[in-house]
This record gives structure tokens, sequence and C-alpha cells, in this order.
């Protein structure tokens, strides 16, 4: 198959095992090879018909510079999921090199070498992906289940509610290959987009913050809420989301804000998001999907009640209703 190599992408990040690796930066480098068909690229001499490897690289790079993990083969497979994001790149060979890991030995380099595939492709050598896995036993289901009068082994399928914004850059672009990548991942398909809004910083006390653009996207989904999480982690990462940004400033932002009516206290992972119910950026957005829209939880509420209660309420402000063709926007 056709194939792209970007190699030497270097990126100072800090990764390993040992305490000294999570705060004193050092030097990753990684190379990888994307598999796709470039036949129509090489005759419409058209971006749109391959994959920009400028792009690839940007996301190797703020995935190198995002957060922690302690294993190179981590960071691999984060790479890797993030290239396989591009639907067209059927198979992604990614290698990162720690160039002075701490080894006490001279050595010349240490790298690890990773092959994944995109989901549905068909490789006698496959190594399914997490997400690949989840579309493959969808599948299975439903062919083996046909006949079966009880479904129970088939993956039950969730609504989620997801709040897309930022401040930095082309933001309606982003916001649109966002969900773009969020209904590529197997196993979701989004189900609803709001109007696009321009809205005032909610929560943030320094002057000089720009205006953020929100929208709001339905899904459904076989994640569950922290795979879920983990895979929207990674599309931010994929458009430059580091948690060295100023906290109130960000290309992209992806929140939960509700998955099936679920309530969870865990920080790291709070069900319906902990302050959507003060955010008119959020629930205005919300009504464009579901006019009749509830939120559950401790402050939960029909959502056009808590719209006009938000603080932020005359901040929010519509832009466009066809922003995701790219129209007026
Ligand atoms: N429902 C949720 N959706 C997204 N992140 C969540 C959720 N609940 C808890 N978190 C945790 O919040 C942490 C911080 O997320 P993030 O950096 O997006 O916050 P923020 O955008 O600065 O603030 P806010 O959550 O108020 O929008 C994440 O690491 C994540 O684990
Ligand atoms: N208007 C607006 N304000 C915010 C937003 C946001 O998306 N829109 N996100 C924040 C942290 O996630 C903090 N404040």
């Amino acid at each position: 198959m056709d194939s792209i190599k970007l190699t030497g992408v270097t990126a100072l990040g800090t990764h390993g095992v040992l305490d000294f690796e999570h705060s004193e930066p050092q030097p990753f480098v990684v190379d990888a090879v994307m598999y796709l068909d470039l036949s129509d690229a090489s005759r419409s001499d058209d971006l749109a018909d391959t994959v920009s490897y400028a792009q690839i690289a940007d996301r190797i790079v703020s995935i190198i510079k995002g957060e922690h993990c302690d294993l190179i083969e981590r960071l691999a497979q984060r790479i890797a999921d993030s290239i396989l994001l591009s639907w067209r790149v059927k198979k992604t060979i990614v290698t990162v090199h720690k160039p002075q890991a701490p080894i006490d030995a001279d050595f010349g380099d240490v790298s690890v070498t990773i092959e994944r595939l995109q989901t549905g492709y068909d490789d006698d050598d496959k190594v399914p992906t997490e997400a690949s896995l989840y579309a493959a036993k969808l599948h299975k289901d439903s062919t083996v289940n046909k006949e079966r009068a009880d479904h129970a082994d088939e993956p039950k399928i969730h609504t989620a509610v997801i709040g897309l914004g930022g401040n930095i850059g082309d933001v309606p672009q982003t916001l649109r290959a966002a969900i773009v990548a969020m209904d590529a991942i197997p196993g979701n398909q989004i189900t609803g987009i709001s109007a696009l809004y321009t809205t005032k910083p909610w929560g943030v006390a320094a002057q000089d913050v720009p205006d953020f653009t929100n929208a709001v996207v339905e899904l459904t989904t076989v994640m569950d809420p922290q795979q879920l999480l983990n895979a929207l982690m990674m599309i931010e990462a994929a458009h430059g989301r580091t948690r060295e940004v100023h906290w109130d400033s960000r290309p992209l932002d992806l929140d939960i804000i509700d998955y099936d009516g679920v309530e969870n206290n865990d920080p790291d992972i709070t069900l319906p998001h902990p302050r959507a119910w003060q955010r008119a950026f959020v629930l205005k957005p919300w009504l464009d999907i579901n006019p009749g829209a509830v939120l559950a939880g401790p402050h939960g509420a029909d959502v056009a009640q808590l719209v006009n209660e938000a603080p932020d309420a005359q901040y929010v402000e519509k832009i466009s209703d066809n922003w995701i063709l790219g129209g007026d926007v």
C-alpha cells in the first residue's frame, strides 16, 4: 500500500518512570509511517485527498509535550491513536526514540515500535486498538446474535452530550475537526450538532482573555464514560491542547456534560459536568439539539429553566446555524 513516512519529529517531554523524568524535560524523537491509498491525491493534487503530514507532525509534538506517561510504549500508543483519528490512514507504524534515556551503560538509542490498524481494516498481522476492539465486538455481536432471542451480550448504546469550546486559533475549524474525529471513533455516532456561539469568558478573572466560541453535540457511543473521556482528551491533544497553556485559554476543550443522565462524583470524571448547570454557553446550545433537555444531578432541572438563571445568559450570542458546513464562519 502507498505510504507517507515522517521521521525525526522531535520535542521535549516529561515521560519516564523515574521521578526526575516527571519534571525535567528530555527529547523524544518520533518516526511515523502512515499507510493509505494515495491514488486520488496523486491524480487530483489536492490536500483534501490525503492526510497533511504537517498536521500529523503537530499532533505528535502536542502529544510529546502533553500529559505524562511512564512508558514510551504508552506514548507510542497515544501517537498511533491520534494518527488513526484520520480515517484515511489504514495502518500506522510508530517508533518512539528516547535518546537520552537514563541508562548507565553507553548506548546509542533506545526505541519502541508499534504497528496499529484502522478499525475494519483487514490485515493478517492485525493488532487492534482499543477502539477497534469495540467495533469488532459490535460487529461480531450484531451478526452472532442475529438468531438469538436475547441480545444480552450486545454492547449497550449510550447517549452523551459533549460541550466544545476554545478561544485560541481558528476555533470554528477546530470544532468542526473535533466533531469529525468524535464521529470517526468506532462505536460513536454524532446525532445532533448545535448552532455556534460566541461567548464571554465564564468564571475567568483575568481581563485579557479572548472570547470563547462554543457549541454542543450529542452522540451515541458504546464507550463507558472513562473511555469516552480518554478519547476526548486525545482529540484535545491532537489540536494542540497542553496543560502548559494558561488555564483559561485553549484551542480546544471537550467536556462530557451528560452521559445517560448518570450521576458520578469522582473528580476525575464528574457526571453530569459539575458546572454545566451554571453555564449558558453549554445550556443554550444544548437546547438547540434537544429543546426538552433535562440536566440530571444535584442541580438538575429543565435546561430551558436553568439557561435563564445562568449568570452568563446575556453573553452567549449565536454566530451561525450552519457553521458545520463551513458556510458563514
Ligand atoms: N464531565 C467531565 N468532562 C471532562 N472532564 C472532566 C469531567 N469531570 C471531571 N473531569 C476532569 O477535569 C479535568 C480538567 O479538565 P479540563 O482541563 O478540561 O478543565 P477545564 O476545562 O479547565 O475546566 P472545566 O471543567 O470547568 O471546563 C480533567 O482532567 C478530567 O479528568
Ligand atoms: N465562555 C466560556 N467560558 C469558559 C469556557 C468556555 O468554553 N466558554 N471554558 C472554561 C474552562 O473550560 C472557562 N470559561
